[in-house]
């Protein structure tokens, strides 16, 4: 027997409903294999993060020598990628090793507001990281800060910075509404070609913490499986949408989804 593999390459979040944690969740509930490299251990939980210890860049370097010279990915995900020299060494190791389904959530900051991913760091990610990804899948106020505007609140802002960030080279962006005022996330998708807009009426859910990384990984695990972007989209918005519904409370803040519930939907 064999699973697709799937590496995420992000930040540990204690609390467990984010970061690397999401994605071992979703990889498994997708029937992918996981694995993780691992670039800074966050103290965080439902209320906010506490504090941030990247592991050292050659920690980095270690774990990504040990994946990538043993095992051979069908597909990665990337979140929270610390500073500039982190985001450059994981560059060369996807080019170096070919990953040709690359996902990228452009993780800057928690819900919160702590810095996850340094703003210097931004001009690296553009630079090197994004050319290589199959998909990049910012938020609303990710794709404000990287575009250098101050917000985005329409549907209409939202095609036209999904336009702008698709020429900074990767094959297509996702750019996720789950921010957008008003009763609908809209989530757009642009490949080069095609504008896609996925509507979803929103969940009244107060527990979305991770929804994000969620996402991502599924999109990861339906490209590792060999979907198209397209086919890959829809069912991480299925699989999203299911855990949002059944998102619980574990403490006094905003709690985790449930990364099972599209597995037991009816
Ligand atoms: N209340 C909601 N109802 C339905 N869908 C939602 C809701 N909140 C978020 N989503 C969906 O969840 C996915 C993640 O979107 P969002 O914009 O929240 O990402 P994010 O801000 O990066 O997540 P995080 O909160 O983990 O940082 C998108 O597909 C979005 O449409
Ligand atoms: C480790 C980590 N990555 C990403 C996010 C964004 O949801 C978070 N809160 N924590």
């Amino acid at each position: 027997m064999t699973l697709p593999k799937v590496l995420t390459i992000a930040g540990s979040d204690s609390g467990g409903g984010a970061g690397i944690q999401a994605d071992l969740k979703t990889f498994q509930e997708l029937d992918t294999y996981g694995l993780s490299v691992i670039t800074a251990i966050t103290a965080q939980n439902t209320v906010g993060v506490q504090a941030v210890h990247p592991v050292s860049l050659n920690g980095l370097n270690d774990q990504l020598e040990s994946v990538f010279t043993d095992i051979k990915v069908d597909a990665v995900k990337t979140g929270m990628l610390v500073s500039a020299d982190y985001i450059q060494s994981i560059s060369t190791y996807i080019r170096d090793y070919n990953v040709n389904k690359l996902v990228i959530d452009p993780v800057l900051g928690s819900t919160s507001g702590s810095e996850l991913t340094k703003n210097e760091a931004i001009d690296e990610l553009k630079n090197s990281l994004w050319p290589l990804a199959t998909v990049v899948t910012p938020n609303l106020i990710e794709a404000a800060r990287m575009l250098g505007w101050a917000s985005i609140n329409t549907v209409s802002e939202m095609e036209k910075a999904v336009y702008q960030l698709h020429e900074w080279g990767a094959k297509s962006i996702l750019l996720k509404g789950g921010h957008l005022p008003g009763g609908e996330s809209v989530d757009l998708l642009y490949d080069g070609h095609t504008l896609t807009h996925f509507p979803m009426k929103r969940i009244d859910q107060p527990h979305t913490h991770g929804t994000g990384c969620t996402l991502a990984s599924a999109i990861a695990a339906g490209l590792a499986k060999g979907n198209s972007i397209h086919d890959a989209v829809s069912m991480a918005k299925d699989f999203v949408t299911c855990a949002i519904r059944e998102g619980f409370s574990i403490g006094e803040g905003s709690g985790p989804l449930n990364h099972s519930a599209y597995r037991h939907r009816q």
